[in-house]
C-alpha cells in the first residue's frame, strides 16, 4: 500500500530471558509496527537451563523465582505454563570449615524459627521487617512502567526505587549490614550463605545490592516453572515466531557498526549488523534501525563481538564470576559432622560460609515436575568457583565410590561485583541498548524482565509513538 509507514527493524541478539522479553514488550509497544529478528548461537534460554537424569528434568542455571517477581508471573501466566513453589521447609546445617556445624536446623522438636531466633535474636527479627519495607519498594517498578516511566542508567533505576538501592552499590555488603546494626554472627553466617550460594561471592567482595537480592531469596516464598524455567523464553520465542515480521536466525552475531548514508534517499538502518548463520561459512550483513544487545558483554568474550560502544563502556573491564553446578547421585557424608542417622536422614542441605573452601552449597534437588509416581533417585547440586576433584567429592559424599558424578556445568552466571560498583550504560552507543546492563546491579530473572521493558519503552519513546498504558494493572 502507498501510504503504509515503513516498519522500525530491530535486531534482539540473544534468545535468553532479557531478548525474548524485550522481544514481548517490543510487540506489546509497536504491534505490527516493528520487524524483530532474533539472533541466538546457542541454545533458546540462555542461562536457564535443565539437565536430564534418568529421565527426570533439574534446573542447572537460573532456579529460584520471587513470589513478587510480577513479570516472571506474568509471562507464566499468559503462556499458560505452571508455577510451582519451591519447598519451605529444608533441613540444612552451616559450616565454616567443612567439618564442624555452626547451625543446623535438623532438630526433630524444635522448630527452625526458634533455632534461628535463639542463634540471631533480633537480627532476625528485624531482617524480616527491614526486607518486607525494602521490597515494597522495589515492587514500584511495577507501577512505574505501567505508567510509562523509563530509566536511562542503571543508577536512575535504583534511585527511583530506594535511594539506599544506590548507595548499596558503593560499599561492601560487610560494610553496609554492619552500619544497618546486623551483627557479626547474622553477617558472618546468614548473610555469607545468602551471598554465596545465590552470587558465589562473599559479604566482603561484593557490593550490597546484589547482597540484599540474595537476602530476598532466602526466608521469602520462591517459585519456579513447571517442567523448567527455560521454558518461559523458549515459549516466548515460539509465540512471538507466530506474529507478524518476526523472524529467528540460528546464527553468531559477528559485529554492529554504524552505517553513515551520504544520499538522503538511500533507504535502511543506520546500524549494519553482520552474522554467520549456523553451519555455514559465509557472512551476511543487514541493516537496522535499533540493536538491542540481549547477553552480557564482558572481559572474555569482548573479542569474540566487534561492536563500537561509547567511552562510557569502554573504560571499564567487566568481568563474570565462573560457577560450576555439579549433578551428582550418593550419600551425603554425614559421619564429618557427627549426626546421628536420623538427623543424616533429614539433611537435604549444607552450606559452606567459608569462601577459600573449594565449595559454597550442596543441596538435593528437585525435579522441574511435581515427582508423582516412580521416585526419582537422589540428586544433588554442588556449586563450587571451580571445577572439583574426586577427592573434594569424597569430603561430600560417603567415601564408599557409590557417589556417581552425573554431569558438571561450569557457568559464567553472574557478573563479578564490586563497590564501588561500576556498571556499564544501557544505550551502549547511538540506538544500540543493552539489556543485561542491568544485571550489574543484580543478575536474576526479574531485573532482565524488567530491563528489557525499559529498553523496548526507549525505543518507543524515541520512535515518538505514544506508550499505552498496561492493559492489565499488576497485582501485589
Ligand atoms: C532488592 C530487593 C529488596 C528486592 C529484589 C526483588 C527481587 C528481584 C527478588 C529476586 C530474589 C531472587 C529469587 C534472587 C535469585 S538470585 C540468583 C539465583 N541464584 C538464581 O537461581 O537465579
Amino acid at each position: 500500500e502507498q501510504d503504509e509507514k515503513p516498519k522500525t527493524h530491530v535486531a534482539i541478539i540473544g534468545a535468553g530471558i532479557g531478548g525474548t522479553s524485550a522481544g514481548y514488550w517490543l510487540k506489546h509497544y509497536l504491534n505490527d509496527s516493528v520487524a524483530i529478528t532474533i539472533y541466538e548461537s546457542g541454545q533458546t534460554g540462555g542461562r536457564l537451563k535443565t539437565v536430564n537424569v534418568d529421565g527426570n528434568e533439574y534446573e542447572a542455571g537460573g532456579s529460584i523465582i520471587h513470589d513478587k517477581n510480577l513479570y516472571m508471573k506474568r509471562f507464566t501466566d499468559e503462556l499458560g505454563l505452571k508455577r510451582l513453589n519451591v519447598p519451605s521447609s529444608m533441613s540444612y546445617i552451616t559450616t565454616n570449615d567443612g567439618s564442624h556445624t555452626l547451625f543446623s536446623t535438623l532438630s526433630r522438636f524444635i522448630p527452625d524459627i526458634f533455632i534461628i531466633l535463639w542463634r540471631y535474636g533480633f537480627d532476625a527479627v528485624r531482617l524480616k521487617f527491614w526486607l518486607g519495607n525494602k521490597l515494597s519498594n522495589f515492587v514500584r517498578i511495577y507501577d512505574y512502567q505501567d505508567n510509562g516511566r523509563t530509566f536511562q542508567t542503571v543508577d536512575e533505576f535504583l534511585q527511583m526505587l530506594d535511594q539506599e538501592f544506590s548507595q548499596s552499590t558503593q560499599t561492601s555488603f560487610r560494610k553496609y549490614l554492619n552500619e544497618k546494626g546486623f551483627g557479626k554472627l547474622f553477617i558472618d553466617e546468614l548473610a555469607q550463605m545468602a551471598a554465596l550460594v545465590n552470587y558465589d561471592q562473599s559479604v566482603d567482595s561484593m557490593n550490597a545490592f546484589p547482597g540484599l537480592v540474595s537476602l530476598m531469596a532466602s526466608g521469602s516464598t520462591l517459585w519456579h516453572v513447571k517442567g523448567g524455567n527455560y521454558l518461559v523464553p523458549k515459549q516466548l520465542l515460539d509465540r512471538l515466531l507466530k506474529q507478524s515480521d518476526v523472524q529467528y536466525v540460528n546464527g553468531r552475531v559477528k559485529s554492529i557498526a554504524e552505517v553513515h548514508r551520504k544520499d538522503a534517499d538511500d533507504q535502511g538502518g543506520n546500524i549494519r549488523l553482520s552474522y554467520q548463520p549456523a553451519n555455514s561459512e559465509l557472512v551476511h550483513a543487514v541493516d537496522y534501525d535499533y540493536v538491542i544487545v540481549a547477553f552480557p558483554l564482558h572481559r572474555d568474550n569482548r573479542n569474540d563481538f566487534v561492536i563500537q560502544t561509547t567511552d562510557l563502556f569502554n573504560q571499564y573491564d567487566y568481568r563474570m564470576q565462573l560457577t560450576h553446578a555439579s549433578f551428582l547421585s550418593g550419600k551425603l557424608n554425614c559421619q564429618i559432622y557427627n549426626l546421628t542417622t536420623s538427623e543424616c536422614q533429614r539433611l537435604n542441605a549444607i552450606f559452606y560460609t567459608n569462601p577459600s573452601l573449594p565449595y559454597r552449597s550442596v543441596s538435593q534437588l528437585q525435579t522441574v515436575n511435581d515427582a508423582k509416581g516412580k521416585l526419582p533417585k537422589t540428586v544433588y547440586k554442588v556449586f563450587s568457583p571451580e571445577k572439583l576433584s574426586t577427592s573434594d567429592y569424597k569430603r561430600i559424599f560417603e567415601d564408599d565410590d557409590k557417589f556417581q558424578l552425573l554431569e558438571d556445568i561450569p557457568w559464567l552466571a553472574y557478573p563479578k561485583y564490586d563497590y564501588p560498583q561500576k556498571v556499564p550504560p544501557i544505550e551502549i552507543n547511538s540506538n544500540t541498548f543493552y539489556v543485561n546492563a542491568m544485571e550489574w546491579s543484580a543478575s536474576c530473572m526479574e531485573i532482565e524482565a524488567i530491563s528489557a521493558r525499559n529498553v523496548a519503552m526507549l525505543i518507543t519513546k524515541k520512535l515518538g509513538v505514544p506508550l499505552k498504558r498496561s492493559d492489565k494493572h499488576v497485582e501485589f
